[in-house]
């Protein structure tokens, strides 16, 4: 759902909780057990909002076995995969463990990944390829650093990132992607892009899919706004018609107030 003003959605919203490198695998439990419960007390509906957590590999069995035993909605997937299946690569994880292990979606190119690790769109648009030969859906993260935004350069150089990622990509695979869109001097800072900022840019993708594919294809891909993300000011940022969802990074380590953002529409500025 692309928000809307009068608080109708035109694709289904995704609050998605990337812990990063937090919570070992009890810590995790026990985290995702309280969401879920709070979300029950809520009586959240997961059709209104899909609620995804994003734990570290370590986590991803323990999570699994939790939402299968006790039947949980929230939905869960890895932080990243390789770009290979299987092989000589110490440390990497293949998209086929993430799959058996139930994970619905996978991180691909998040900043931190990009900036600590030197990954290139080329690598990206690799790991989306591995993600869809496991069944993965990609969440592709794109965005720019302090100097390019200075610079006024922040929507072409993006949109450059989102067009590198998706090389050779089908309509259908389009459709299917969830894009994230984290502005590198918001994330973890405090300081939150504007509303319309968040917007301007999911319309931008938006627009540049819509060039690359067409309007139908651009309608269906999920655009999500991440960066400093609270309860505080969820409703506002997905105020814009583009903005699909949200990936929350340190307000997801906290159940209620994750579940807080998870449960936006009360958070919505009505018309
Ligand atoms: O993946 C999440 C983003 O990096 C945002 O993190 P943050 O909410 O801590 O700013």
């Amino acid at each position: 759902m692309t928000s809307q003003t009068d608080g109708t959605f035109d694709r289904t919203p995704l609050i998605a909780g990337n812990w990063k490198m937090n919570m070992d695998h009890v810590q995790g439990i026990a985290l995702l057990q309280k969401l879920a419960w709070t979300l029950d007390d809520a009586k959240h509906d997961y059709a209104r909002a899909e609620v995804a957590v994003f734990p570290p590999f370590t986590d991803l069995r323990s999570v699994q076995t939790l939402v299968d035993g006790d039947d949980l909605r929230v939905v869960y997937g890895a932080q990243d995969l390789s770009d290979q299946d299987s092989g000589a690569y110490t440390g990497d994880i293949s998209g086929q463990f993430l799959a058996k292990l139930g994970c619905t979606y996978v991180l691909v190119g998040h900043s931190e990944r990009r900036t600590i690790h030197g990954e290139t769109d080329a690598l990206c648009n690799a790991k989306i390829a591995a993600a869809h030969r496991h069944g993965l859906v990609p969440v592709l993260c794109v965005g720019e650093g302090l100097e390019v935004r200075q610079a006024g350069e922040h929507v072409a150089h993006t949109l450059e990132q989102l067009r590198g990622s998706i090389a050779g990509l089908d309509a259908q695979r389009v459709a299917e992607l969830v894009v994230a869109y984290e502005p590198v001097w918001a994330i973890g800072t405090g300081e939150v892009a504007g509303p319309e900022d968040a917007q301007e840019m999911a319309a931008a993708i938006r627009a540049e899919l819509a060039s690359l594919y067409d309007d139908g294809t651009a309608a269906k891909t999920r655009v999500l706004y991440g960066g400093s993300v609270k309860s505080s000011n969820v409703g506002q940022i997905l105020q814009g018609k583009d903005v699909d969802g949200a990936l929350v990074g340190g307000a997801s380590l906290d159940a209620e107030e994750f579940a807080s953002i998870a449960r936006f529409e009360q958070h919505l500025v009505t018309d």
